[in-house]
Formats: structure tokens, C-alpha cells, sequence
């Protein structure tokens, strides 16, 4: 039991599990203990971020697991009955966008869901209309008042020319991907992919919270037949150690500077 009521409800990506680190009085609850939620490693860890009451997921559930995304994106409709507003997501990313390199931020402005589109949503089903309508708008889900005050605080770090604005997409993993895979994503105009953070981000902008994302980019994508780098998991959790201290340097002052009636920032 917590008596914490937090507002801003953050979720590490793979290999910046340290992020929860920062949370001043800690309160840890390990998924095994809480009902409803996948038996898995990881933990809710309830704290203040720069005075503000935050709780954040030390680990995230991913479709490749073998869990459904009712399953995926229980603990975010657990941060809306906690009263969370804000939802901040991170993950680990391959670059598919020219200039991207191993080790660069990016904010995602807008994501491309491709096991959505092919009918694994985590909306699908009957809706319950306490959370959210049946049909949710999705043409301005990554808020634009945080994106904007996210690159004021890299421009003020000195680290504006590691930090890009894109769009992720999602695969469902858990392979990488091919190259004629690359090139069709490439086409489409994503500039990196990942395999979670889509089903999180639905299901949090459906019900109404205000929604900021950033994917370290953790490796190239390939996309040439000529290419005979290979990428591997160990590679991306090694960048996303490297990193984790800038993006908790942004992920703070962020938390630190936010409006908390939504929509604007100081
Ligand atoms: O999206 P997160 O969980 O940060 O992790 C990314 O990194 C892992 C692959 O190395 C996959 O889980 C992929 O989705
Ligand atoms: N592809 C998909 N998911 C990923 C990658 C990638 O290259 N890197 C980290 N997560």
C-alpha cells in the first residue's frame, strides 16, 4: 500500500531501467505482488522527481512475451486509477532515419503501429466508456506543449544536436528486422522502430492522459544487403546504460518544469 497519489506516471525502456533511480523516498512494489499484473521481473517504484509525486514501471511487458496487450498496458489503466495525468514512455530503438546514430535521443512526434494496423490493438473489444470513447482520435497523441518544452531543456543541456524529432514504429518482435523489412519502414517514413510503446501510448491517450516519448536510439537499422553489421540485445541494453544519465538529466527537469494542468509549461 502507498499513500503516494502520483500525477506523472513514467515507463523505462529496455536497458534504462536507472531512471527509476532518481525517485527521492522510493516505495518499490514488484510486479509478482500486484494483482492483475503479468508474473515478471520489474517493479512499480512510487517517488518524487524535483518534488513532483511520480510512479514508474522498472521493466515494461512487451506482446513478444506471450502476453496480450490487455496484459501489456494493464499497469497503465492502473496509473490512470492512480491518478496519473502525465505519461511519459521510453524505449530502445533502431535508427532507420539518415543522420540517426547509436546513442542519439528521439522525441517521437508521431508513431505508426503495425500490429494495429493489422488488428492487434489493445482497444480492440468492448469498450469500457469509463476510460475512453470506442473510436479515439489519434492525430495529436504526443503532446506538442511537452515536445516543445523538451527541446528548450536539450537546447539548455548543450546536447541539441544528439536529439532528433521523429516517428517510431512498432513491430512485434521479438526477431529484428530484415532488410527488405527496413526499406518498407524506411518508405514509410519512420525513423526508428522498436517492438512496445504503441499499445501503452493508445491506451494512455484514450483515456485521456497527455501523452511524451523518447527513444534512444540504440543501433542502426540495417538496410543494405552490403551491411554485415548485426545487431543483438546486448548491444542496444549497453547503449541505453551509456545514456540513461542524460535522459534522466532530461527526464527531470521535464517532470521539474511541466504544467500540471495539462497543455502548457513554465
Ligand atoms: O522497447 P523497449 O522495451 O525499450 O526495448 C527494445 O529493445 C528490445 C530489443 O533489444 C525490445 O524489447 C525492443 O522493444
Ligand atoms: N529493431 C527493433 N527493435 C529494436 C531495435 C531494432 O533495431 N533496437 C532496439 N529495439
Amino acid at each position: 500500500m502507498t499513500k503516494q497519489r502520483p500525477l506523472v506516471g513514467l515507463i523505462c525502456g529496455s536497458g534504462l531501467g536507472l531512471l527509476a533511480d532518481s525517485l527521492k523516498n522510493p516505495e518499490l512494489f514488484p510486479y509478482a505482488d500486484i494483482p492483475g499484473f503479468p508474473q515478471s521481473t520489474g517493479r512499480l517504484v512510487f517517488g518524487e522527481m524535483k518534488g513532483r509525486s511520480c510512479v514508474c514501471m522498472q521493466g515494461r511487458f512487451h506482446m513478444y512475451e506471450g502476453h496480450s496487450l490487455g496484459k501489456t498496458t494493464f499497469p497503465v489503466r492502473v496509473f490512470k486509477l492512480l491518478g496519473v495525468e502525465t505519461l511519459i514512455v521510453t524505449n530502445a530503438a533502431g535508427s532507420l532515419a539518415d543522420g540517426y546514430h547509436p546513442g542519439d535521443i528521439m522525441i517521437i512526434k508521431d508513431h505508426v503501429n503495425v500490429p494495429g494496423l493489422a488488428g492487434l490493438n489493445p482497444l480492440t473489444g468492448p469498450n469500457d466508456d469509463k476510460f475512453g470513447p470506442r473510436f479515439p482520435a489519434m492525430s495529436s497523441v504526443y503532446d506538442k506543449g511537452l515536445r516543445c518544452l523538451a527541446m528548450d531543456i536539450v537546447k539548455q543541456m548543450g546536447v541539441a544536436q544528439f536529439v532528433h524529432e521523429g516517428v517510431y514504429a512498432m513491430v512485434g518482435g521479438p526477431n529484428f528486422e530484415t532488410v527488405a523489412e527496413a526499406k518498407l519502414l524506411h518508405r514509410l517514413g519512420v525513423d526508428a522502430v522498436g517492438m512496445s510503446t504503441a499499445p501503452e501510448v493508445l491506451v494512455a491517450s484514450h483515456c485521456g492522459m497527455r501523452v511524451f516519448g523518447l527513444s534512444l536510439i540504440t543501433n542502426k537499422v540495417v538496410r543494405s544487403y552490403d551491411d554485415e553489421e548485426q545487431v543483438n540485445h546486448e548491444g542496444v541494453l549497453e547503449v541505453g546504460k551509456m545514456r540513461s544519465q542524460s535522459l534522466q538529466t532530461l527526464i527531470t527537469q521535464l517532470v521539474g518544469r511541466m504544467d500540471m494542468n495539462n497543455n502548457t509549461h513554465t
